[in-house]
């Protein structure tokens, strides 16, 4: 599989955010988006994600195993800066929502939940309910979804807020073993994420458009 983005650029209200924004990305490739705060790394997640609409450029992924059209939101996990997780209900009922909401066939079905929940190292827990539990446990149970359906391309916001220093590790397992199977990762962070081979994409913000960037 190989994830190519070209010359993106992206607009959130009248602001225009960031431009010629490009990078390529094959199996196992993890790329790392820095920057200052208000730099644009949330902004481009949610534009590879599908979530905001490009102002420019092309986003595509492609591979012998990828249905013509395919659309590269529909590919990927996003664990944004919130968890998308029911306060009220259990973390079993959580993730057994997104297990049925993300898995549409036998090819993207993941782990079972409990099996996910050992995976983040908190397999005695998923009886209680998602708001009973600390911003670590909540962060950790996130991750979990990233688990409980396969999708090859995983795009994280800060995904290591809130964690202490055995999730970071437990995490960036969680990564590197995805990766090893061929997935692909786009993390923006602030904090180190401890993979052994990353790209590093810096964000500026609006450097660039002021400098003619539009071309
Ligand atoms: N919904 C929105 N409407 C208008 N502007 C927005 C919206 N969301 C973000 N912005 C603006 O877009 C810019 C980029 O924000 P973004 O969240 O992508 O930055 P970031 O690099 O992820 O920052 P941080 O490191 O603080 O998470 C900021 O100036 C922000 O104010």
């Amino acid at each position: 599989m190989r994830l190519t983005a070209e010359s993106l650029a992206a607009r959130r209200g009248e602001e225009l955010i960031f431009t010629n924004v490009s990078f390529n990305l094959e199996d196992g490739g993890a790329l790392v988006l820095t920057g200052p705060n208000g730099s644009g790394k949330s902004t481009l997640l949610r534009v590879i994600a599908g979530l905001l609409r490009p102002e420019r450029g092309r986003l595509a992924v492609t591979g012998a195993a990828v249905e013509t059209g395919a659309r590269v939101g529909d590919l990927s996990h996003y664990l944004g800066h919130r968890n998308a997780m029911k306060q009220e209900l259990t973390v079993a009922e959580n993730l057994a929502f997104w297990k049925t909401f993300l898995s549409g066939s036998e090819r993207t079905a993941g782990q079972d939940i409990e099996e996910a929940a050992e995976a983040v190292g908190l397999g005695d827990i998923t009886h209680l309910p998602y708001g009973y539990l600390s911003a670590g446990q909540q962060r950790r149970f996130a991750m979990a979804k990233l688990l409980v359906a396969h999708r090859p391309i995983w795009l994280l916001d800060e995904p290591t807020a809130a964690l202490d220093a055995s999730a970071d590790r437990m995490f960036a397992g969680l990564v590197e073993n995805h990766l090893g199977r061929g997935g692909i990762v786009i993390a923006a962070t602030h904090q180190p994420l401890g993979l052994e081979k990353a790209d590093e994409m810096r964000m500026s913000g609006f450097a660039g458009v002021d400098q003619g960037a539009w071309g």
